[in-house]
């Protein structure tokens, strides 16, 4: 069984996946280094010179090639709305989710993060469009608000049952 963790940036899909992954000693991919190996280019320096349809379209390709059994996806995973349906199809999805301000402040400034530089007002209606997705896509919804990755890891866990 694969498990796909979304939501939006500084969500923690990164931290909390390489720890899930060692506690069901399962294989591991964070969506976004794969890209950057990939592509042998950092993800901001894609957004700059190719720019965002381009990232969004090897994005896409690169969650259809991965095979590890624990994947932490890009915030913007579900840009392409047969996405989601491709999602459930191929695994458990597990939307980490804290309210936007919350993320905001793991996040603001970060400029690995292209989307990230986007002013405050802009992101958190990104925030409000995406969670509604992120809400619909996913087969569970787990609280990484005011919790440590670890006590996430083993709220996953019990629902996975
Ligand atoms: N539970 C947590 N509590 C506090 N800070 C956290 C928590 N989880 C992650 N962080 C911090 O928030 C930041 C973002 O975490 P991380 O990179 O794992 O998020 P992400 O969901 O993978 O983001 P992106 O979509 O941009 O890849 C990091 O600085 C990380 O240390
Ligand atoms: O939320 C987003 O749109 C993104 C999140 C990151 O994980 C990266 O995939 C990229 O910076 C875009
Ligand atoms: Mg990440």
């Amino acid at each position: 069984m694969k498990i796909y963790l979304i939501g939006f940036m500084g969500a923690g899909k990164s931290t909390v996946g390489k720890l899930l992954s060692k506690s069901l000693n399962g294989t591991f991919i964070d969506l976004d280094q794969l890209i950057e190996q990939e592509n042998g280019k950092k993800i901001s320096d894609i957004f700059k010179e190719d720019g965002e349809t381009v990232f969004r379209k090897i994005e896409a390709e690169c969650l259809k090639k991965t095979d590890a059994q624990i994947i932490a996806t890009g915030g913007g995973i579900l840009y392409f709305d047969e996405t989601a349906e491709w999602l459930r199809g191929n695994g458990v999805i597990i939307y980490l989710h804290a309210p936007f301000e919350e993320l905001y402040s793991r996040i603001k400034g970060d400029r690995s993060r292209p989307v990230a530089a986007k002013p405050y007002k802009d992101l958190k209606s990104l925030f409000a469009k995406r969670d509604g997705v992120y809400k619909r896509t996913a087969h569970h919804q787990v609280s990484v608000s005011n919790r440590l990755p670890e006590e996430t890891v083993k709220d996953i866990i019990s629902r996975l049952g």
